[in-house]
């Protein structure tokens, strides 16, 4: 399966942070979540990928180029939604769009247009006067509306209404039904995640701790539950995070096969969601 994005090695040092020598591959015609607690390094990432901040070492190329190289190239096919976007403050929405529309070859205004009227933005206001919501939605028009091969987006569903997040999640799942669109997402609402993505990437404290498929995170993580009896005798090498309460405990495993046939009735099983696989990953417990 062809990547889209592929970063290799890559590490970046802050005085009291390390990206440490992260490798992801993001798949061609998929949308891929980007999770991880604050300050794990997923805004680092994707400013490294969109050639904001320069890496220490490792290598980061985007539809098959390197990104330092070949910068513009890559960024005319890139819709990029982030919290500090930099447009022109003073200046109407509309006056934004002759400007930023100069720097793409394929600018459809029509769509931008169309664009603005589903979002109810009135092209006649200045940025300043957009609300926080407001501004993420003219980001997301902007980045809707030069036919990019690549949507990159840090945390875009933050600060918006569950209407409209809905109506997001609607407008990203139409466009990947073009198998050579692709869409890289970081966020912390997991649901959207639960409900659209093909794939995820998990990032804590700067390294990667796993990218699956959903298809094999659904089938594989489960969250087991026992009473006290069993929390003493369980085989701890298929837990990867517990919780321990007044009854007994719940834990994160990927071995739940192995565990019913060890303990049998003594257990009970159910889904874990990507929150729940987070969070259990992240207060791993005492084992
Ligand atoms: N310019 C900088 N100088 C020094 N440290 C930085 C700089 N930018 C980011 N960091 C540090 O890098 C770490 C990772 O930050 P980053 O913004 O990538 O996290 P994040 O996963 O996007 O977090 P959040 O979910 O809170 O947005 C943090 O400890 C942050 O303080």
């Amino acid at each position: 399966m062809e990547n889209v994005i592929e970063i290799k090695n890559v590490t970046k040092n802050y005085s009291d942070f390390k990206l440490d020598n992260i490798n992801i591959n993001i798949k061609k015609g998929f949308i891929t979540g980007f999770i991880g607690p604050n300050g794990a390094g997923k805004s680092t990432t994707i400013k490294l990928i969109m050639n904001l901040i320069r890496k220490d070492s490792g290598l980061i190329n985007i539809f098959g180029l390197d990104n330092t190289n070949h910068d513009r190239e890559i960024k005319s096919r890139i819709g990029f939604v982030y919290d500090e976007c930099c447009f022109y403050e003073n200046l109407k929405i509309i006056s934004n769009e002759k400007v930023i529309s100069a720097f793409y070859k394929d600018w459809d205004h029509k769509k931008f247009i169309s664009y603005l009227k589903r979002f109810e933005l009135n092209p006649n206001k200045r940025v300043k006067r957009l609300s926080k919501g407001m501004k993420t939605k003219f980001a997301i028009a902007i980045a809707l509306s030069h036919n990019a091969d690549l949507l990159i987006m840090d945390e875009p569903t933050a600060g918006l209404d569950p209407i409209f997040r809905r109506e997001l999640l609607d407008i990203l799942y139409d466009l990947i039904q073009d198998e050579n669109k692709s869409i890289f997402f970081s966020t912390h609402i997991t649901s959207d995640l639960d409900k659209i993505a093909d794939y995820i990437t998990f990032i804590n404290k700067g390294q990667i701790v796993f990218s699956k498929s959903t298809d094999v995170i659904n089938d594989n993580y489960k969250i087991i539950k026992g009473n006290k009896e069993l929390l003493s005798e369980i085989d701890k090498q298929y837990i990867i995070g517990i919780n321990k309460n007044r009854y007994g405990f719940d834990a994160l495993t990927t071995n739940s096969s192995k565990l019913i046939e060890k303990y049998q009735d003594s257990i009970c099983i159910e889904n874990a969601n990507l929150e729940d696989i987070m969070v259990y990953y992240i207060k791993k417990g005492e084992l």
